[in-house]
């Protein structure tokens, strides 16, 4: 395959994070010689690596190599796509489900390739609204389909475990093109994902 799946960490990336994690750990006044905490470093660095790997990945190339001409014309929707991606803002995971649905034109994608490209977005530093965003566009584009609606509800680890504290709050965000526009193909929608709504 063309595209890149992660397989492997560039070892400089992981030196200059590690370098980086160690002083991080100085810095919280941890002892980072400490027996425990000695290859720590090491491991966030590859742990960060790996939950930003969607920067080195191409979403339109995943679809676009999995696209199959045929004439089915209904709603296409997965839904309870897991979410785990990083705030752009305190880097602290948000995590919860992806809803997507879309109505073809002529092509279908390969089913997998969803929940694909939502890894390649969600593993990035993102604001759960450019995600919803992300995932909308790159669908629109590579498949010219009749309509095509996200809809993210994710919980905060930021508004959890510090600042407001919050510990029930979802924020949903949703993002609809083409036929999803009418309120009937919306409400068609949001009612078969209705069960994971609150
Ligand atoms: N819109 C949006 N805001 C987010 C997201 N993730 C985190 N935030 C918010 O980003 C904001 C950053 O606000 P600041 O006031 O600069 O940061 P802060 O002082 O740490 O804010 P508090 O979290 O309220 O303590 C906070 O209100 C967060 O709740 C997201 O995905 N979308
Ligand atoms: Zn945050």
């Amino acid at each position: 395959m063309s595209y890149r799946y992660f397989e492997e960490y560039d070892i400089d990336v992981t030196e200059n994070l590690r370098k980086n994690f160690k002083e991080i750990i100085a810095g919280v006044e941890e002892d980072p010689g400490r027996e425990g905490i000695v290859k720590t470093p090491e491991r966030a660095a590859k742990a960060m690596q790996y939950l930003t790997q969607g920067y080195a990945m191409d979403a339109e190339k995943i679809l676009t190599e999995a696209l199959f001409t045929e004439s089915y014309d209904e709603m296409v929707v997965v839904k309870d796509i897991e979410i785990y991606s990083l705030c752009e803002h305190h880097m602290l995971p948000f995590f919860g489900k992806a809803h997507i649905a879309y109505i073809p034109n002529g092509k279908i994608v390969g089913l997998s390739k969803l929940p694909r490209i939502v890894d390649v977005f969600a593993r990035r530093l993102q604001v759960q609204e450019r995600l919803t965003h992300d995932i909308l566009e790159c669908l629109n584009k590579v498949l010219q389909p009749q309509g095509v609606a996200v809809v993210i509800e994710a919980q905060h680890m930021c508004m959890m475990m510090r600042g407001v504290q919050k510990q029930n709050s979802a924020t949903t965000t949703s993002g609809f093109r083409g036929q999803f526009e009418k309120i009937e193909t919306r409400s068609e929608f949001l009612k078969l994902i209705s069960s994971d709504l609150q």
